[in-house]
Formats: C-alpha cells, structure tokens, sequence
C-alpha cells in the first residue's frame, strides 16, 4: 500500500489529507505490548530480528491493536553492524553493549564492507509486511553519530564523552569510522526499501547532544551522505534535544523533521525556515496523566502543528516500556476523530491574523 492518497506519506510530502492527520509511535512495537512479550518470548531481541516471520507479526502488533497510520519496521539500529560481523548484543534493560569498544585506525580499517545480500532476512520480513498491511511500511536506520556513540564508548552514555572527545581529538579516523557506518545504515535502508518500505526514518537520537558547531564539522556531512542515499522515498530526520539542530538537520536532506518535545512544532518549523513536514511531540513522560491532560495536550501539539505544512503526529521519543498501551489507543482515536477539525481550526485563526 502507500499510494500518493496515503494520509502517511501525503503528509510526509507536504500535501497533508484535510480529513486525516496520520499517527505513530516511535518504539510502539515493543515491550508496552503484552502480545510482544508473548510473541518474542524464549527469543532474545538479536534473534528475533533474523527471523522474517516473527518481525512480520511484532511489526502488525500495534498496527492492529491501536490503528495507526503507518508500521514501523520491528529490529534494531545495531542489526547490520551485528551483520557485518561486529561482536554486540542489546542487553535489556541497558541497550547496546559492544564487545571490544573501537578506539583506533586499525579497528576502523578492519571493519567489512556489508552487503545487501547480508541483510536478506530484512528484505523478507519487509517483503511479508508489505504483502499483509494495508499502511505504509517504515524503514529506519541509525545515524553515523548515533552509532559511532555505541560503538567509541562500547554502550549507552549519557554525556557520550569517550565518543566525543575521541571525535574532536582523531578526526581523521572519526570520519573514517562515521562512513563506514554509514554504509551499514544505507545498506540497512536499501534493504528495506528493497522490501517495499514506502518512506524511512535516520535516527540520530544522540545527536542532541552535540554544539551546532561540532554537529556541523563532525557529523552533518556523513548524515548529509546517507539521506542522500535514499532519494527514492519520503525521509523522516529525528533526534532528540535537538533544538538547536533543527535547521541544520532539516538542510541535511530531509522531507520530515522528527521533533522531540522541547520545542513546539510551530516553533521548531520556523526555525527550519517552513516547507518541511514535521514528526512529533508529545512529551512520553506524560503518558501516566490523567486522559483529561492528555486529551488537552494532543490537541496542543496538533494546534502547533497546524503551523508546519505537514504535520505527522507522534511522541517526542519512544514509547516508555511501562505505558498502559489502551491510553495509546485512545491517543490514536483522538487524533483521528478530532484532529483534522483543530487544524482547520488553527489554519483559520492564521488565515483570520493575516
Ligand atoms: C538508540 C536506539 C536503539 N535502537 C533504536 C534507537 C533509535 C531510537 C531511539 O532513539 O530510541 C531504534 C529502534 N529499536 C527498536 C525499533 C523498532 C521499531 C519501533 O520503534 O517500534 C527501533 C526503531 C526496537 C527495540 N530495540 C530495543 C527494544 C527493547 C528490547 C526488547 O524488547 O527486548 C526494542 C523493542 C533495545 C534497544 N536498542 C537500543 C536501545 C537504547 C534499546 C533499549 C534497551 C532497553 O531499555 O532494554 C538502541
């Protein structure tokens, strides 16, 4: 499915459905979902990635209890640098732990090429998928900085310190290893495009973390590189504390700009200077509140979203392991059934101020 009617990807090109503003969750396959955990259990997350049936009904889990907008493919950032032979695993709990952290020009210079035929496991899911949806597939990858975080500093971090401080001290190596992984995350993409994925998402979810400057020497140009790979079809760009970043990433090449809840759509599509779609934002820490607040906060962020020329509902990061999956449904449902009157609405008010 994704023909150029599909609410998804009219909106991801600027040309959104008056009637419907789409919705997904990032992370909406996963651990809030009883069926997830029944569906994986006896397998661990690496695992369950190779095996195209099983990514095939974790991807439509969510599809079909909540009714969203589009699917997102189920695996992992770190599964074609586990492809190309790199020795890591996702300990729950913590995330990515790489075996022996890469710090040197010899390590960069061991690392493979992979190839496409490589990710053949991802192509069939994607395949399978395509074939039992009936809303677009989305393809996603890790960004280079994203990636080089895990693998400098060996698992996850909160101020990235070994990764940056080894970025600004070897660049040269630092670039080596950032192009390299970004051929893993192409080749990643290329492999679920191949499937049918009709639009991807480059998460550089740690890129946030970054000074402008940094992001523009170190990171923007291997980022620019692999967008640039995936013309083909619609591009979401997303990190989180990316305030700062956002026009940057916008210029990054991108039709879809990922917010997180920091700053409001309205605000964050002024700074990218308007003409791209946005993706957001409403704060995954609030999923506990009463619906009330909820309700009032959906209507906020679609407000806001009323100010960008696209606008795909989401929240500002991933969905929390302990959210009680039926308030996502009702998110859903709410989005759906008054969305499209509060954007009309707000277009009104802006159209009335002129
Ligand atoms: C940074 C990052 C990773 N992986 C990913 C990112 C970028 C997105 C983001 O910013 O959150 C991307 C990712 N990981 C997963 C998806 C699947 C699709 C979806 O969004 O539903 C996607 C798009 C499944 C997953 N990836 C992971 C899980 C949870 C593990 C499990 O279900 O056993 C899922 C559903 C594991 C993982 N993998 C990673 C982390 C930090 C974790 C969490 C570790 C934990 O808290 O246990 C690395």
């Amino acid at each position: 499915m994704g023909g150029v009617t599909d609410p998804f990807l009219a909106a991801a090109r600027c040309e959104p459905d008056p009637d419907r503003i789409p919705v997904w969750f990032m992370r909406q396959a996963g651990r809030s979902l009883p069926e997830y955990r029944e569906a994986r259990a006896g397998t661990t997350m690496l695992e369950a990635c190779r095996i195209p049936e099983l990514v095939c009904e974790i991807t439509a889990q969510p599809v079909r209890r909540h009714g969203v907008d589009a699917a997102v493919f189920y695996s992992d950032i770190m599964v074609p640098l586990k492809a190309a032979g790199i020795d890591l695993d996702i300990v729950p709990g913590t995330g990515p732990v790489v075996a022996e952290p890469i710090r040197s020009r010899a390590q960069v210079d061991a690392l493979p090429e992979l190839g496409v035929e490589d990710l053949d496991f991802v192509t069939e899911a994607a395949r399978l998928l395509v074939a039992e949806l009936d809303v677009p597939l989305l393809g996603f990858c890790g960004a280079p900085f994203t990636l080089a975080s895990y693998l400098v500093q060996g698992g996850p971090s909160k101020d990235h310190a070994v990764a940056k401080s080894f970025m600004v001290s070897e660049p040269e190596t630092w670039n080596a290893l950032c192009q390299r992984l970004a051929q893993y995350s192409e080749v990643f993409l290329r492999a679920q495009i191949e499937g049918g994925a009709a639009a991807v998402q480059v998460f550089d979810s740690w890129a946030g973390s970054l000074a402008p400057e940094d992001y523009r020497s170190f990171v923007k140009p291997h980022v620019r590189g692999l967008l640039g790979s995936v013309t083909d079809v619609p591009r979401i760009h997303f990190g989180v504390g990316t305030s700062e970043l956002l026009a940057d990433m916008a210029a990054a090449g991108c039709e879809v700009v990922g917010v997180d809840h920091r700053v409001p759509l309205a605000e964050a599509s002024r700074r990218v200077g308007g003409g791209h779609a946005m993706q957001g934002n409403l704060d995954p820490a609030l999923l506990k509140a009463d619906w009330e607040v909820i309700a009032a906060r959906v209507e906020a962020v679609i407000r806001s979203g009323a100010h960008t020329p696209g606008h795909i509902f989401n929240l500002g990061h991933g969905v929390p392991p302990d959210t009680d999956p039926t308030v996502l449904t009702r998110i859903v449902e709410l989005v759906h059934e008054e969305g499209p009157t509060w954007r009309r609405d707000e277009l009104e008010r802006i159209a009335d101020n002129d």
